[in-house]
């Protein structure tokens, strides 16, 4: 079911254009104004009506609009001050649903702004991007409050998120999404959607949270693949040689030491964590 706003809006482009706004590179601002493109990425993360949006980063608020039309109830954090008379306008056109919060989305904790279980739709700037993306798949507890992720990235980190094991973009992301989420390339977005248009092609990426493999430290799961794809091409027994019993523990669980990280598949990964992880722990 969609929901109107109180009154129709002016098109994005005009309301843009009245609060003097403009796309700030510093900022990562590239705004989408295609209402039809925007309902369609506000469909991905199934039914919304009644349901709870965290959103990073809505800018002019066209996403926004597409996630409130959904029925959603939208709590977006903006960092561009300019962009705040505007979204307070969106606010009130759809009742209020829209609570905005002036910030830094990496200083706002999520699941405390959204108070329940939530969705994270965003097309995130590309400076924090990733370092958001790794923050929701590292809480320790599992599952998280958030039911689904879509996000938009550069396509290529989009790519490097559901790369299987063995292929050039599989690596540090492939696995922290991987072991405790499915990931899928749900759309590609051309570079001429956006304005001003970035460089590169986008894609969203959709993921929902999976089982949690028993026994493993997702801290020390990170430390592993960062240190394993730190030096993607040297072998195991080198690029893990800073982490205390890792070789070791390769050799417990029948790794080959010799293998690079980019061949060693998620379902491997998360066995030399837990066994890495037993064994410190006594
Ligand atoms: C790629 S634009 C997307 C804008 C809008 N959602 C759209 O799709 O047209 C990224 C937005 O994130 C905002 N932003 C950048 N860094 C941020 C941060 N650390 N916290 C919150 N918002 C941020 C920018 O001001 C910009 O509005």
């Amino acid at each position: 079911m969609t929901t109107q706003p109180r009154r129709p809006l002016p098109p994005l482009r005009d309301t843009v254009r009245a609060h003097g706004l403009s796309a700030s590179k510093a900022l990562g601002q590239n705004f989408l104004f295609d209402e039809q493109l925007l309902d369609r990425i506000a469909a991905l993360p199934g039914d919304l009506d009644g349901a709870t949006v965290f959103e990073v980063g809505p800018g002019p608020g066209g996403l926004t609009r597409a996630l409130l039309r959904a029925g959603a109830r939208v709590i977006a954090v903006e960092r561009d001050h300019r962009c705040l008379p505007l979204l307070g306008e969106l606010s009130e056109a759809f009742d209020g649903r829209l609570t905005v919060i002036d910030g830094d989305a990496m200083a706002i904790d999520a699941d405390a702004a959204a108070g329940g279980p939530y969705h994270i739709v965003a097309n995130l700037p590309y400076n924090v991007g990733t370092a958001l993306f790794t923050r929701w798949l590292e809480p320790p507890a599992w599952p998280p409050s958030w039911r689904s992720l879509t996000l938009m990235f550069q396509q290529e980190v989009a790519e490097r998120i559901v790369a299987p094991v063995g292929t050039p973009a599989y690596g540090r992301l492939s696995v922290l999404a991987q072991w405790r989420a499915t990931a899928r390339i749900a759309m590609k977005v051309h570079r001429s959607a956006f304005t001003p248009p970035p460089k590169v092609m986008s894609a969203i990426v959709h993921l929902v949270p999976a089982a949690q493999p028993e026994g493993v430290d997702p801290a020390l799961l990170s430390r592993l693949t960062e240190k394993g794809f730190g030096q993607r091409r040297k072998m195991l027994r080198q690029s893990l040689k800073g982490v205390a019993g890792a070789v070791d523990a390769l050799e417990a669980i029948g790794i080959d030491a010799t293998r690079r990280a980019e061949t060693v598949c998620v379902a491997e990964w998360v066995a030399l964590a837990r066994v890495l992880g037993g064994s410190a722990g006594g």
